[in-house]
């Protein structure tokens, strides 16, 4: 192995917890003096003034400044403290991840001494503890773009400030084009009063009628910041017009950034290696350890645990926390724990922990330089998950997580020379993604020409034409590509992709939503099941119990049924909530289903079930019915759909590409005639997952919009 790994001359240290969180039972005045002498040493704080001055001075800002150096948490107290949140105006701060938004908020409420949700809180899908009083408010960009629904005008802040902006999320992206718009329209709006606006000006503004003040509401100028450790400044300006941009000097404490002598062959066992080297040699501290998604990071969470039982008893041992997008929130939060004594923290992380967070105790950061990245094919409809190499960008962040409450150490598996050959930023989402979602969105923001639409960097005519396309076919969309309704309001208000949306309208005309919810929630999170080495024979027995011979979707209703059936036999026993969800685990571990997934479906069902309660769809169920729910499917991913060729593969009948059925699918060995498919994913072939059988002449007649002028 060849990773610098510096060695300690004192020899293994005895782990000794340094941070602050450890600082959680001191008295509260000497917290809370900590907190402020934290504050005021870091670097954006002697740049109070000026920063305030600049903002005063200009509506749109761009401010670049190391990692730590107090962006997030401080500017905002600063606005603030300025006078920007006069007349009950609230600064908005936008960042591409729910965790962040939460973790952040939590800290800014600490360090201003209040309960969270009064003057500081947060917003993010399906949880909000904003209130009235709420001026600091930290939310997730598709937040923000949700809130621009209801109030085109974001009348209600002084300031938005959209963070971490170098990620270029497709929100983040959408969002900045329509918070020009609102700039320019509230700007207009207040010049009107003294009559002095043109009609020329008045036609700049998109022609939305949704951007036009609520009657007697009282409009102000909106500041704009532009934030990052990373980002292109000259890019963002040229966008925004010559936009202002200042750069803050100066990181509170250095990290060592260390490089491998050689190409790592395998980064898994290299990140592994230098986790225990770490562990053994360096001084104390936790490690932070960037992989590339859930089933990585669990195989190495076990890997470690095996290890750890190889270490010497009386040495202090690891703690090894996973963090990722589908683990629920509560389990996500477990990170930000302070590790009991005698453990070292290992946190296991997907790019969720690559931005904004800090993570209290980090010291150490293991990059392999990877991250799984979704791409979409617009012509073929084909999505790739690939593991790609990082930006310099992105590497800049990862290393950025150490170093926020002491001197830190990023050990960055593969050579300097490497580092030198990556991209300087990430190729933005919009760029990658499927538009129909985004789309959709802006068309209920009111912006109808969305080839005009001013995007930072325009996607391709075609990849919008095809959205639009497969929005028509939805329904989503009038014949002149208008929102319809009540079809198109009621998929934009749903928080999901387009095609699921549309399932649920359609599940609830059927009568079998109460499936349709199943199977969507648990469509939406990753592998349900799972299949250990050493036990695929019980686990395959013990999924039997599950399959339908009718497919993936059916298959996944019967295992939420089967677990809320154990859930409510626990609670009829008499249990309290605590010992039912440990019954639910060790069914789950009896069953070879992934709890931590099963968990996400049903709070993913939970929330879906009251936005459709909310919108008044018909929630009913058609019990054992199956054929009336596999039409519902059929005729919900019509798109989707594929017939069989004579040696054993699939032609798509959308895109006419040749797939095959995915191995971890219940049809892989039956091949029916005729399928409906909900991924459609390219590794070493392309594959089909997510299947169920129908009949052919089911999509002619269930979707006679696609199939009857096709033939
Ligand atoms: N939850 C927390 N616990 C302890 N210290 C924290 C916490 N959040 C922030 N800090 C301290 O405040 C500093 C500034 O954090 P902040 O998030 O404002 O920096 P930033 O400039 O926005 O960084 P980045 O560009 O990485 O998002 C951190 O380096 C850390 O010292």
């Amino acid at each position: 192995m060849a990773t610098e790994v510096p060695k300690n001359s004192e020899g293994t240290p005895k782990w000794k917890n340094n941070h602050s969180h450890s600082n959680g039972n001191l008295p509260q005045n000497m917290r809370r003096q900590i907190i402020s002498q934290q504050r005021k040493s870091l670097p954006i704080a002697s740049v109070e003034k000026r920063l305030l001055e600049e903002v005063r001075k200009h509506d749109i800002l761009i401010i670049v400044g190391e990692t730590g150096s107090g962006k997030t948490t401080q500017l905002p107290q600063f606005l603030c403290n300025g006078g920007f949140c006069r007349d009950g105006k609230v600064i908005g701060i936008t960042q591409p991840r729910r965790v962040a938004a939460v973790t952040v908020a939590k800290r800014v409420a600490e360090e201003c001494d209040v309960e969270l949700g009064q003057k500081v809180g947060y917003s993010i899908r399906f949880d909000d503890t904003t209130s009235a009083s709420t001026r600091i408010k930290y939310l997730t960009d598709g937040l923000l773009l949700r809130e621009a629904l209801l109030d085109p005008l974001l009348s209600r802040y002084s300031v938005v400030v959209v963070d971490e902006a170098h990620e270029r999320t497709v929100h983040t992206d959408v969002l900045l084009g329509l918070l020009k718009d609102v700039q320019k329209a509230r700007s207009l709006e207040r010049r009107k009063d003294t009559n002095g606006v043109t009609l020329k000006e008045e036609n700049n503004v998109q022609n939305r009628v949704s951007l036009k003040p609520c009657e007697g509401s009282k409009i102000s100028p909106l500041k704009l910041i532009i934030m990052s450790a990373s980002l292109d400044a000259r890019g963002f300006s040229e966008y925004f017009g010559g936009a202002r941009a200042v750069h803050i000097q100066g990181r509170q404490y250095p990290v060592d950034i260390l490089y491998t002598h050689n190409a790592e062959p395998d980064y898994v066992d290299a990140a592994l290696i230098t986790i225990f080297q770490i562990h053994m040699s360096e001084g104390p501290g936790d490690i932070l350890v960037f992989l590339t998604g859930q089933e990585e990071i669990e195989s190495v969470e076990k890997l470690i645990q095996e290890r750890v039982q190889k270490l010497p008893k009386t040495s202090q041992t690891l703690k090894v926390v996973p963090i990722f997008s589908s683990l629920p929130s509560e389990k996500q939060m477990l990170v930000f724990q302070t590790a009991p004594p005698g453990f070292q923290k290992v946190i296991l992380a997907t790019n969720i922990a690559e931005t904004s967070v800090t993570i209290p105790g980090i010291k150490y950061v293991i990059d392999p330089g990877l991250v799984k990245a979704r791409s979409y094919n617009h012509r073929t409809g084909m999505e790739s998950l690939i593991i790609t190499p990082i930006s310099k960008a992105q590497a800049l962040q990862r290393s950025g997580r150490a170093g926020r409450e002491g001197p830190g150490k990023c050990f960055r598996l593969y050579q300097e020379s490497e580092f030198a050959k990556l991209a300087d930023s990430t190729t933005p989402e919009i760029k990658r993604c499927n538009l129909s979602n985004v789309i959709l969105q802006l068309k209920a923001l009111g912006v109808d020409d969305i080839m005009g639409f001013d995007f930072m960097e325009k996607p391709s005519r075609t990849a919008i034409a095809n959205s639009l396309e497969q929005l028509l076919l939805l329904g989503a969309l009038t014949d002149d590509y208008k929102l319809s309704d009540p079809v198109g309001s009621q998929m934009a208000r749903l928080p999901l992709d387009p095609i699921y949306s549309k399932a649920l309208i359609v599940a609830s005309e059927f009568r079998c939503l109460e499936e349709m919810l199943i199977a969507v929630s648990m469509l939406s999170v990753e592998s349900m099941f799972y299949t250990p080495r050493d036990k695929m024979q019980e686990a395959r027995d013990a999924r039997k119990c599950f399959t339908s011979v009718d497919g993936d979707h059916l298959t996944l209703v019967s295992v939420y049924r089967a677990s809320a059936e154990c859930l409510e036999k626990s609670r009829l026993a008499g249990s309290k909530e605590k010992k039912a969800e440990k019954t639910l685990n060790k069914w789950c571990r009896d069953n070879f289903i992934n709890s931590r997934s099963l968990k996400h479906a049903r709070d993913i069902h939970s929330q879906i079930r009251g936005h459709v309660e909310q919108m008044g769809l018909h929630i009913s169920s058609c019990g054992d019915d199956m054929l009336q729910f596999r039409r519902c499917l059929a005729a919900s991913f019509f798109l989707n759909a594929a017939l069989k060729q004579h040696d054993g593969s699939y032609r798509a009948l959308a895109s006419s590409q040749t797939v095959q059925i995915h191995p971890s699918s219940v049809l892989f060995r039956a091949k029916p005639e005729c399928i409906v498919y909900n991924e459609l994913i390219r590794t070493n072939h392309n594959y089909i997952r997510n299947i169920t059988r129908i009949d052919p002449l089911w999509l002619p007649e269930l979707a006679p919009q696609y199939y009857a002028s096709q033939n």
